[in-house]
């Protein structure tokens, strides 16, 4: 608890790191980096896939022991041996996940965050505080309403906030925005530069978008390959000087170019689907969409109108309540078998809970679609380790998996190689339909246009693919129609000659 006053707010803190490594293994995933945070300024983090930032911010946190190296809170070294001792010095952290108990509301939410919540709640004293705190923040969000009724970027403020009123000064934010519209973003980033220009608050925030770097930060430090390789004001430096901080002499794919065909026959077809969520509520409620050879069907919307449950029956973890699917005109069933039938090959959401297991190894991982097949199995159905590994070896440099070796276990990677082994398995076959949800979600920018492209090359190979996005220019760059999914329906699709940012805004807030 804070030694101040409420009414007197902490000041910002500033922060460095010095010499800061840490070795898992024989990997080392941050060697020597020292970094400088200014108090009461945003700093951003910016770097590949793999490049060490989790490990810097979870080195600082307490969540990881460094090897070597030490944090110093203004100016003083800090012993942080737990995320405990880290909020003790004022060092809060905001993840891409909500942490918030959905079936209470954000008041009850942010009573219960306290380190020593009080025994028996008195609820009006406890309101009349939070109110008291409220007025003093920028931000605002209804105290009474469960959480799960609020949108995510009310959510992701009532994250911030609930840093905030623990009193936290410095505030890890892991990117933020990738679940806010860009309109939340700007909010939301624009309210935390305020506090920052206050002198209220610090912020390091790893990001992947330069857009709101170049806005919003004061300071960027950048990694490579677990080293410190720039840092400085951004205000001094170009997005293409940053860009190339990052990837270094690493060439960026072009973007594959989308080829012309005469109509093609529907190849996936959705016919009358309806399916609950996990609460058993309504979730997707008649949803027909075809979906041709050679042609990317892109589904737009805002989070939570249904597309993560229309993901999970398509991809066989849910099953439908009502409807059929139809592959090449055959009822379709998402098995294991069907999906070899058929050549089905997808990407769900949280990749490593949902396609991975995750401790096995990555060669396993990235096997697992041909492991009964012929020359990983023999033919008593023993697995061959060794031709497993070479097609391993062989995807990993593809899809540049950052791995120290193919048997590391999958859960030991950074999430965007994860996300990279997975599409490479999914990717590297003769593919027929493809189905993926936001498959960029959480990459860097040299691997976004690797994936949009290996998703062109196999629609223009033929594949019919369904693309869920909840980032409209990617659906934008890439779809042949674009359909919105808003309240578990689909009633507007569009060819996409015809698709208009602000009709398609419309129709995903559901007009
Ligand atoms: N617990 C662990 N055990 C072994 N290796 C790990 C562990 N955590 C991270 N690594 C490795 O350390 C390296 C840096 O990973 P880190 O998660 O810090 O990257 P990142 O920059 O945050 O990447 P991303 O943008 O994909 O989240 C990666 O090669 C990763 O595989």
């Amino acid at each position: 608890m804070s030694a101040l006053p409420a009414a007197e707010p902490r000041r910002a803190i500033g922060l460095e790191t010095r010499g800061m490594t840490k070795i898992f293994g024989s990997l080392v995933a941050l060697e020597d980096c020292s970094i400088e945070v200014r108090p009461g300024t945003l700093h951003a983090l910016l770097g590949e896939n793999g490049a060490g930032k989790s490990t810097l911010v979870k080195c600082i946190m307490g969540f990881y022991q460094p090897t070597r190296g030490e944090v110093l809170i203004n100016g003083a070294p800090a012993a942080i041996a737990n995320p405990r001792d880290a909020h003790a010095h004022g060092i809060g952290m905001v993840y891409q996940h909500f942490t918030l108990v959905p079936s209470l509301t954000a008041a009850e939410n942010l009573v219960i965050s306290q380190a020593h919540p009080p025994a028996v709640i008195d609820w009006r004293k406890e309101k009349k505080a939070l109110e008291a705190f409220l007025d003093r923040m920028p931000f605002k969000v209804p105290l009474d309403v469960p959480v799960s009724a609020l949108s995510a970027g009310e959510k992701q403020k009532l994250e911030i906030l609930k840093q905030l009123f623990l009193d936290q000064r410095f505030l890890i934010l892991d990117e933020p925005t990738s679940v806010l519209t860009p309109g939340e973003a700007d909010e939301v980033l624009g309210l935390l530069r305020g506090m920052t220009e206050a002198g209220e608050l610090t912020i390091l925030m790893i990001s992947h978008k330069f857009r709101e770097v170049t806005a919003y930060a004061d300071d960027v430090t950048v990694l490579r390959r677990g080293r410190m390789v720039g840092s400085g004001k951004v205000s001094d430096l170009s997005v293409d000087a940053m860009s190339r901080m990052m990837i270094g002499d690493t060439k960026i794919r072009e973007r594959a170019a989308r080829q012309s065909f005469e109509a093609k026959p529907v190849v996936l077809e959705l016919a009358g689907l309806f399916a609950e969520d996990e609460g058993g509520l309504p979730a997707v409620e008649g949803v027909n969409l075809k979906v041709h050879a050679g042609e990317i069907v892109g589904i737009a919307g805002v989070s939570g109108n249904g597309q993560s449950t229309l993901i999970e029956v398509l991809s066989g973890q849910r099953e439908a309540t009502d409807g059929r699917l139809f592959v090449d005109g055959e009822p379709y069933e998402p098995s294991r078998q069907h999906m070899a039938k058929f050549k089905v090959f997808g990407l769900p959401e949280e990749p490593l809970k949902n396609a991975a297991v995750p401790r096995m190894t990555v060669a396993e991982n990235i096997a697992f679609r041909s492991f009964d097949q012929p020359p990983i199995a023999s033919k008593w159905g023993f697995l061959s380790p060794r031709p497993m590994k070479k097609k391993a070896r062989e995807l990993i440099a593809a899809y540049r998996v950052k791995t120290p070796s193919t048997e590391e276990p999958i859960e030991n990677l950074s999430g965007g190689n994860v996300q990279r082994a997975i599409l490479a398995r999914e990717l590297s076959g003769e593919v027929e339909v493809l189905i993926v949800a936001n498959p960029c979600f959480g990459l860097d920018f040299a691997s976004v246009s690797e994936i949009r492209s290996q998703i062109m090359d196999q629609r223009n190979r033929g594949a019919a693919v369904l693309l869920v996005s909840e980032d409209l220019d990617e659906i934008l760059e890439l779809a042949d129609r674009v359909a919105v999914m808003s309240g578990g329906r689909i009633d507007y699709v569009v060819p996409i000659a015809e698709a208009e940012r602000n009709a398609i805004g419309k129709a995903m807030a559901g007009h």
